[in-house]
């Protein structure tokens, strides 16, 4: 059997609880991977970042926010397994906890933006690694 073992690393944040106990969800714009699903926002970490550099960089450009790298917690991970995905290279996705931000969220990069209850982040439609990070995520 034919396996590409080597993971893409994809770092994702949970941001939040606001003053009102919600959570920054994004929705992917058309024409990306898993488009219309909602996800905990991040991006690929590129070769030399850390996890958290990776998600302070992914955040500002995408939405303006910025985080404290000093107050994110790692809360997880979630990955394809490779027989699954033999054609495409199989992600692997980390989740942090980011307690404290800065700024206002602006679309920069295209999707919508919302701040959602945890009952709410359960109902979005999600694409898979998401879906599972979010199953186990209690805030
Ligand atoms: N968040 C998330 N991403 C996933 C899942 N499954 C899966 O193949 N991916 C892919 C989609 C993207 O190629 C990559 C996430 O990186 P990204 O958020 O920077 O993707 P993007 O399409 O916005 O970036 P780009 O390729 O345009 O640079 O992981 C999943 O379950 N959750």
């Amino acid at each position: 059997m034919k396996r590409n073992p080597t993971y893409l690393p994809v770092v994702a944040a949970a941001i939040g609880p606001d003053g009102e106990g919600r959570w920054l969800m994004h929705r992917r714009p058309a024409g990306k991977a898993h488009a219309g699903l909602w996800e905990f926002p991040g991006g690929k970490i590129e070769p030399g970042e850390s996890p958290r550099e990776a998600l302070v960089r992914e955040i500002a450009e995408e939405c303006g926010l910025r985080l404290d790298p000093g107050a994110m917690r790692e809360r997880g991970f979630a990955a394809d397994h490779p027989d699954t995905r033999q054609d495409v290279r199989p992600i692997l996705l980390l989740l942090l906890h980011c307690a404290v931000w800065d700024g206002e969220v602006r679309s920069l990069e295209g999707g919508e933006w919302r701040w959602c209850s945890l009952a709410e982040i359960s109902q979005l439609p999600k694409p898979p690694l998401d879906a599972r990070l979010a199953a186990s995520f209690s805030g």
